[in-house]
């Protein structure tokens, strides 16, 4: 295995105009931006209010936007420029991304089945229509599904759920090193999500892939992650292991953003529920316990 780091971001910065074209002037939505996932696959989670930039840096990883300043590197090799820059075949077969909503992922009109073999066909995964359902097959069942399951089903046949475990299917088809989902479960069931990120947790332990999890939503983070690293217009203000920065926040704003979501005395209320019924990522490391929670 590779030691170069998996994504590397460094002093990366995005620029908008805003306002008119005449007197309108530009602001940075990312501000010099770095963090680094290394090779140990592991969840890497972004936290942020709405507008922090967290969908724009996340672009920028998928390299749907371009990076106005600085550096993005994947396993050591530049997403952008001209010099060795990795091919967009190559990188597809890398880095997939998962969105938030699920029902915009795949073509109403194709049964799921075939976008899933064109998904393994197009980025040359499988040569043979045989090897592209053998390769769906795996990914759905590492999502506790399978094609059988699937068969001659559209998007409309299925629940919100279960869409977003196939979105997860669809990007595990390349067996990618790193996964950008943003704000992945926030349209699905509440009592769905817990099950999503348990999922995530296996497919880091049992895949090997890395994930960037694009979230506002603080528990979900601190059970999930290995690092975290908090947004605040544009600039990672604090970043670290969950405990160390969810449990004695040293930022005003991470406070801020613990105290201010609507939620919120639901939200930690919830979240030392899920401390008793589901360990924290960090609690089972140190217990040595990798069981999801039964009733996950
Ligand atoms: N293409 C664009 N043109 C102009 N401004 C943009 C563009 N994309 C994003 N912005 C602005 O950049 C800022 C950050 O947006 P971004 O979507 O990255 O935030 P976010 O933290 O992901 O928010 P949300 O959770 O609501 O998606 C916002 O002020 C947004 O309006």
């Amino acid at each position: 295995m590779s030691d170069a780091p998996i994504l590397e971001v460094r002093n990366v910065s995005r620029s908008y105009r805003k306002g008119g074209f005449f007197g309108g002037t530009h602001f940075k939505a990312v501000d010099e931006v770095s963090f680094t996932l290394p090779a140990k696959p592991q969840v890497f989670s972004i936290v942020g209010e709405s507008g922090s930039g967290k969908t724009t840096l996340a672009r920028m990883v998928l390299r749907l936007v371009e990076p106005s300043e600085g550096d993005i590197r994947l396993l050591g090799r530049p997403l952008t420029g001209k010099e060795g820059r990795i091919n967009d075949l190559e990188f597809r077969r890398l880095v997939q991304p998962i969105f938030q909503n699920p029902f915009e992922a795949f073509s109403a009109y194709l049964p799921i089945e075939d976008y899933l073999r064109r998904t393994a066909l197009n980025l040359r995964v499988a040569k043979t229509v045989e090897e592209a359902n053998q390769l769906a097959d795996r990914a759905l069942r590492s999502v506790n599904l399978s094609l059988e399951r699937i068969r001659g089903k559209y998007i409309r046949q299925f629940s919100g759920g279960e869409l977003q475990r196939i979105s997860v299917a669809r990007a595990l088809i390349p067996q990618p090193k790193l996964i950008v989902a943003d704000e992945p479960v926030s349209m699905v069931d509440a009592s769905l999500r817990m099950s999503i990120v348990n999922l995530f947790r296996t497919i880091v332990e049992e895949q090997g892939v890395s994930f960037i999890y694009i979230t506002h939503d603080l528990s979900t983070a601190y059970y999930l992650s290995d690092q975290v690293a908090i947004m605040n217009r544009g600039r990672v203000v604090e970043s670290g292991v969950p405990t160390d920065i969810l449990d004695n926040p040293t930022e005003a704003y991470t406070r801020e953003l613990m105290a201010a979501i609507p939620t919120v005395g639901e939200r930690w209320s919830e979240l030392e529920d899920i401390g008793r019924t589901y360990p924290t990522h960090s609690s089972r490391q140190q217990t040595g316990s990798n069981q999801p929670p039964a009733n996950a």
